[in-house]
C-alpha cells in the first residue's frame, strides 16, 4: 500500500529509447511469423503504438499497416475498453493469423483482452510490460513494476529542474 501518486514512482523514455526498444522488439519477431515466415501485416494499437509499429514495420520490410483504436484511459484514469475503430476486415482474415498487432505496453491487460477476443490467432507484442498484463502480450522486451507509471516521449517536453542542491 503506497499514498504515492501514480507518476511519482516514473520511468520516463526518451525517444532514443523507445527507438531501440522498439527495434529490439522488431528484431526478436524476425521471421517468427506462421511456419516460421514474415508476418502479413501490422496492426497498431492507437495511439500509444503508432510509433513502435512504424519502427517494426520499418525494420521487418512490411508494407501492410492498419491501426485498432482502442480507448481506455483519460489521462490515468482507466475507464471501459472501447473500440473506436476496426482494421480493415480483408487485413486481419478470420482470426488474425499472421498479423502483428502492436501497442507501446500491457499494463491491466484489458486493452489486449479485447483486441484479442476479436483477433485470437494475431501475435501480440508490447514494448513494455507490467506484471497484471504479461499474460495477454505473447513478446515484449522490457517489464516494470505494476506501480511504476510509463512517460512516453511523445507525453513530455524538455524542461528546467531546480538542481540538487536548491538555493
Ligand atoms: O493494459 P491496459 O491497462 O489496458 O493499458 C494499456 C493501454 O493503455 C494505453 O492506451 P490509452 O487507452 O491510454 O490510449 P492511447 O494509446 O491513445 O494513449 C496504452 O497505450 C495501452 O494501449
Ligand atoms: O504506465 C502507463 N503509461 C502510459 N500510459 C499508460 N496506460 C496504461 N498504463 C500506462
Ligand atoms: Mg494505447
Amino acid at each position: 500500500m503506497s499514498d504515492r501518486l501514480p507518476h511519482e514512482k516514473g520511468f520516463h523514455i526518451s525517444w532514443d529509447q523507445i527507438h531501440r526498444d522498439s527495434r529490439a522488439l522488431a528484431w526478436r519477431l524476425d521471421k517468427h511469423g506462421p511456419d516460421g515466415g514474415d508476418w502479413r501485416a501490422v496492426v497498431a494499437i492507437t495511439r500509444g503504438g503508432l510509433a513502435p509499429a512504424m519502427i517494426i514495420a520499418r525494420e521487418l520490410d512490411i508494407r501492410v499497416v492498419d491501426t485498432i483504436s482502442v480507448k481506455s484511459y483519460d489521462h490515468q484514469t482507466q475507464a471501459q475498453a472501447t473500440v473506436l475503430k476496426a482494421p480493415q476486415a480483408d487485413i486481419m482474415g478470420t482470426d488474425g493469423e499472421g498479423v502483428l498487432i502492436i501497442d507501446d505496453l500491457v499494463d491491466t491487460g484489458k486493452t489486449l483482452e479485447l483486441v484479442r477476443r476479436m483477433f485470437p490467432k494475431a501475435h501480440f507484442a508490447t514494448v513494455y510490460a507490467k506484471p497484471q498484463g504479461r499474460g495477454m502480450v505473447d513478446s515484449f522486451i522490457t517489464e516494470v513494476s505494476q506501480d511504476t507509471w510509463i512517460f512516453f516521449p511523445w507525453d513530455m517536453a524538455l524542461q528546467y529542474v531546480e538542481p540538487y542542491r536548491g538555493t
